[in-house]
C-alpha cells in the first residue's frame, strides 16, 4: 500500500506583497535579509564581502529551484529494503530530467552565476546543466549618467530549447543590462525556453518596471526592493501601488539605499 502523503508536496513561498504583477517576487526572509544588510554596510569588504554573496545565492537558488523546478514521483529504495520491502521512499522530487542554464552576466554575475551552477549540478542531470558567460559593460556620459549596456564579448555554449534559463545578477538597477542580454537570447540563440528567470539580491522599481515592459516573459526573484530616493508619500504604500512616483536609482543608476557597485567590490576594481 502506497502513502501518498509526498505526492504532491506544497512549496509557499514567502514574498512581500506587492502590485507589479505576478511574474515579481519580492521574497521574504528575515534571515537573508540580515545577511544581506550586513553585505551592504559600509564596513563590510573582502573575504566577507563574496563569503556573503555566495551565502545568499545558495539559498534564493533553492527557493527559486522549490519555486519553478518540476518535480516527478519516484519509489527508491532506501537502506531498509534489507530489512523489509517497505524500505521505499514513494513521493515527489526535483525531476533531474530539466536543462537549465545559467548565465554570468560579469562581472558582478560572475560569483552568482557560479553558485546557481555547482547547485544546479547537484540537484538535476549534470548532462543537462550549462553555464554561459556574457561580459557586459554600462555605457556612461559625461555625467557618469548609464545611457545603456554594451556587450562585449559572448561565450554562449548551445541552444536553450526546453531550458529553464537563469540569470543570477546581484543588483537590478536600470535593468538595462538583464533587458539586454534576455533580448541577445531571444534573437541570437536558437531554440524556445521553458522559463527565463531573473535572480537577484536588490531591484529598484526603474527595473521591474523596464523588464515587464521590454520581456513581461521574465520572471524576477528578487530578496530586497529598494526605492529610497522616491518622495515622502511612496513611503509606507504597498510596493508598485504608487509605482510611477517611486525611485530607487540616483543620477548616477547607482541603487539607494543600495550596496555600492557590486562588480566593484567583488573584485575591488574600480573601474
Ligand atoms: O547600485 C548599483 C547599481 C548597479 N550595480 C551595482 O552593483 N550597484
Amino acid at each position: 500500500m502506497r502513502d501518498t502523503l509526498y505526492a504532491n508536496v506544497p512549496f509557499q513561498l514567502s514574498e512581500m506583497p506587492h502590485r507589479y504583477g505576478p511574474n515579481v517576487h519580492l521574497v521574504g526572509n528575515p534571515f537573508l535579509l540580515s545577511q544581506l544588510a550586513k553585505l551592504c554596510s559600509k564596513g563590510t569588504v573582502q573575504p566577507e564581502i563574496n563569503r556573503l554573496v555566495a551565502l545568499l545565492y545558495t539559498d534564493l537558488v533553492k527557493t527559486v529551484i522549490n519555486a519553478e523546478f518540476p518535480r516527478k514521483m519516484v519509489a527508491l529504495p532506501t537502506r531498509m529494503i534489507d530489512h523489509t520491502p517497505q524500505g521505499m521512499y514513494q513521493g515527489e522530487v526535483i525531476d533531474p530530467a530539466v536543462r537549465a542554464v545559467t548565465v554570468n552576466i560579469a562581472r558582478a554575475g560572475t560569483l552568482p552565476s557560479q553558485v546557481t551552477y555547482d547547485l544546479l549540478n547537484t540537484t538535476v542531470d549534470p548532462m543537462l546543466v550549462r553555464q554561459d558567460h556574457i561580459i557586459m559593460s554600462r555605457m556612461i556620459d559625461a555625467k557618469e549618467a548609464v545611457v545603456g549596456s554594451n556587450i562585449g564579448g559572448a561565450k554562449i555554449g548551445g541552444d536553450i530549447d526546453d531550458a529553464i534559463v537563469l540569470f543570477p545578477d546581484p543588483m537590478g538597477a536600470t535593468g538595462g543590462s538583464l533587458s539586454t542580454a534576455v533580448s541577445m537570447y531571444k534573437e541570437k540563440v536558437p531554440g524556445t525556453p521553458r522559463r527565463i528567470l531573473s535572480l537577484n539580491l536588490i531591484v529598484t522599481p526603474e527595473f521591474l518596471r523596464r523588464i515587464s515592459r521590454e520581456h513581461p516573459d521574465v520572471v524576477v526573484y528578487a530578496l530586497r526592493l529598494d526605492r529610497g530616493l522616491s518622495p515622502p508619500e511612496v513611503f509606507g504604500t504597498v510596493p508598485g501601488e504608487l509605482w510611477e512616483k517611486e525611485r530607487g536609482l540616483d543620477d548616477r543608476q547607482y541603487i539607494v539605499p543600495g550596496g555600492g557597485g557590486f562588480g566593484e567590490i567583488m573584485n575591488n576594481a574600480y573601474v
